[in-house]
């Protein structure tokens, strides 16, 4: 499979060529030439099928010879040793429990397949490499256990000063070794703009190995769309039509259903699921498309204003407004609208939403006709990870992981800078 830049369709690069650069030369985003379609002998054994074999399969149509079989068979099995079942919450509703892994967000599936994707390249070539991560709270984490310890590669997490959750913020600031945490003076968006203009600045490039692990790098976008598939196979039989609800923010989590969608996976639709941060909404309903300044919510790590992601989903829709709004629907909640269905969900079926998963939920909601359709609700993160905020609102305490209460004990270790690049440019050089 080869892949073209959003901003420019001519220029063909290899999977391993995306993965290495992360972001195109022109600062767009790696895209398929075309979406592979998998065949009827694959969806009937799908429900036989492991998440491991799902991956296997789906990531070899992208992946081609850059990595053999066996090691993607490898890597997969790596990647995907943790549970992610779907659990029934009420009638037709269900949730996709992805916080089963290492630091107990979604971002652990493709940041740990992107890790081992890398280290492959990594050793073919023995350059040492700097990863770029921007985080609103749980990327750099995922990141940062992915790749804790990894001879050959620097990570540098920029994180937004005060706009991520107190055990967030033990997770980024306190891994050590290669790992370091950049404490930004403003909001997610500045972060990710920090990151895309390092990305495109010569003197940088010119000393540097550079590469990103957010979803702009297609080997962490990819995995995204495996559990959509194994989330499918575990609703069978039915004869009802199947709806995800996908709690939403950079959008890469979306986009990894929609790319499954187009793959083949008979997914009737989705519902892109925000907070106040809802310029995809808003597009959906009004067809334009307005960037704004983020706004902090207590779904924090969906608080993004300019989502990376916009560019890949009007790809896979060829910029047809039309199009997109048979497939997705959009819907957005207030804080307060998400603390009540916290409680709501609690109080009728005991279980524990954290502040993601609740808007994924009133998404679904909203939209679910219960005659014809099951749907599931992505469930992104473990509710510990923002404690202070579900403790107020159910008036219970959380048991809170081992991982998660290890990192609470250690001390924290970043450095604060501004958000004017050439700051963030200095730091690089002198690193
Ligand atoms: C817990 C949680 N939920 C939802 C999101 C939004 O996902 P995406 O950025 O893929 O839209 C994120 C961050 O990305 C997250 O960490
Ligand atoms: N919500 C994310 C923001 C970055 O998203 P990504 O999927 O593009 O890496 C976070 O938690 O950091």
């Amino acid at each position: 499979m080869k892949y073209f830049s959003t901003n420019n369709k001519d220029i063909r690069y290899s999977f391993k060529e995306a993965v290495i650069k992360g972001l195109a030369p022109d600062n767009g985003l790696f895209f398929p030439v075309s979406i592979p379609k998998l065949d009827d002998e694959f969806f009937q054994r799908l429900t036989e099928l492991s998440l491991p074999e799902i991956g296997y399969e789906v990531a070899k149509l992208f992946v081609g010879d850059d990595i053999s079989d066996s090691d993607l068979k490898k890597i997969t099995k790596e990647v995907l040793n943790f549970p992610i079942p779907v659990v029934p919450i009420e009638d037709g509703v269900n949730t996709l429990e992805l916080f089963h892994g290492p630091t107990c967000a979604f971002k652990d599936v493709g940041a740990r397949f992107m890790s081992r994707c890398l280290s492959a390249f990594a050793k073919q070539d023995q350059e040492e490499v700097t990863i770029l991560v921007a985080t609103s709270g749980d990327t750099g984490s995922a990141v940062a256990n992915g790749f804790l310890g990894v001879e050959g590669v620097k990570v540098i997490i920029l994180y937004p000063a005060g706009k991520v959750s107190k055990i967030q913020e033990q997770q980024l600031t306190t891994m050590g070794q290669n790992i370091t945490a950049l404490e930004v003076d403003g909001t997610f968006d500045d972060c990710q703009a920090l990151v895309k203009t390092a990305f495109g600045d010569a003197d940088l490039n010119a000393e540097l190995s550079l590469t990103s692990a957010n979803s702009i790098n297609i080997a962490r976008l990819l995995p995204q769309s495996f559990y959509y598939f194994y989330a499918w196979a575990q609703l069978q039989p039915t004869d009802k039509k199947v709806v995800f609800s996908v709690p939403s923010g950079n959008y890469g989590n979306l986009t990894g259903g929609l790319l499954a969608k187009q793959m083949g996976l008979p997914i009737d639709s989705f519902i892109a699921s925000a907070n106040i941060n809802k310029v995809v909404p808003d597009y959906l309903s009004s067809g334009k498309y307005e960037p704004k300044a983020s706004v902090q919510t207590i779904s924090n790590a969906m608080d993004v204003g300019a989502p990376s992601n916009f560019a890949r989903m009007m790809e896979l829709y060829q910029e047809k407004h039309f199009d997109i709004i048979k497939d997705v629907k959009g819907a957005w909640f207030s804080d307060k609208e998400t603390q009540e269905a916290i409680a709501d969900v609690y109080s009728r079926n005991k279980y524990i939403l954290d502040p993601h998963g609740a808007v994924g939920y009133l998404g679904l909601k909203r939209y679910l006709n219960t005659e014809d359709e099951v749907g599931v609700f992505l469930e992104t993160a473990h509710p510990a990870k923002f404690k202070d905020t579900v403790e107020k609102v159910l008036n219970i305490e959380i048991r809170v992981p081992d991982y998660l209460q290890e990192c609470l004990g250690k001390e924290k270790k970043s450095i604060l800078i501004s958000k004017d690049f050439s700051e963030f440019k200095s730091f690089l050089l002198l690193k």
